[in-house]
């Protein structure tokens, strides 16, 4: 499926694969607010997370609905708003479309739990623990650009060249052009 136009860019990947870094990057290059999935928890899910217990759907989706609408709005100014969300099953990002009303590019952040651990365990977060890295690649399943508006890129690459691919393929976006 060729790409959709979209106002609204969700970084998406496991804990650790570079969604706030990557997400942050990208919103500053298109002069776009970032809204980072992190900030939307409700308090009960950051507990249970530090506490090193994975969430469930029931956890989700008020979280995902949130973030959903808050997207939307910041969208509004300017034509687009980037978030950064796990989004680890098709049917979360179904639902972050479906809440948002409007189609969203997700932009998968790909790499090895190797890889990731390794990244996890070098960074300060507020309350994940790297503890929970197991769990969260058992719940991803891996978007298929056949069928989902999603563009995949390594984590092996910089940030600065995951943000370049990024743009080059929003470019081809009719939406893009408002961004300039
Ligand atoms: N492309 C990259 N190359 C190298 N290090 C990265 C890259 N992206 C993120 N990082 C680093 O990996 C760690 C996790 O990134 P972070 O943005 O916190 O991930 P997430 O938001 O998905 O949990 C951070 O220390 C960050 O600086
Ligand atoms: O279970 C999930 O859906 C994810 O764990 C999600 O809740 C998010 O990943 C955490 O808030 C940790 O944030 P980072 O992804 O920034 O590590």
């Amino acid at each position: 499926m060729s790409l959709v136009p979209a106002r609204i860019i969700i970084v998406m990947g496991v804990s650790g694969s570079g969604k706030s870094t990557t997400g942050q990057a990208i919103a500053r290059q298109l002069h776009a607010p970032f809204l980072d999935g992190d900030q939307f928890h409700p308090p009960a899910n950051v507990e249970k997370m530090r506490a090193g217990t994975p969430l469930v759907d029931e956890d989700r989706w008020p979280w995902l609905e949130r973030l959903a609408k808050a997207l939307c709005e910041a969208a509004e100014p300017k034509g687009v708003a980037v978030g950064a969300c796990s989004a680890l099953r098709r049917i979360y990002r179904d639902y972050l479309v479906e809440k948002a009303g409007e189609p969203i590019l997700f932009v998968h952040l790909e790499g090895s739990k190797e890889l990731i651990a390794s990244r996890m365990a070098t960074r300060q977060h507020e309350y994940m623990p790297a503890a929970l890295l197991d769990s969260q690649f058992a719940t991803l399943e891996v978007p298929d650009p056949a069928t989902e508006n999603v563009l995949a890129v390594p984590i092996t690459d910089s940030v600065e060249k995951i943000t370049r691919t990024v743009l080059k393929n929003l470019e081809h976006l009719k939406s893009f052009r408002r961004w300039q």
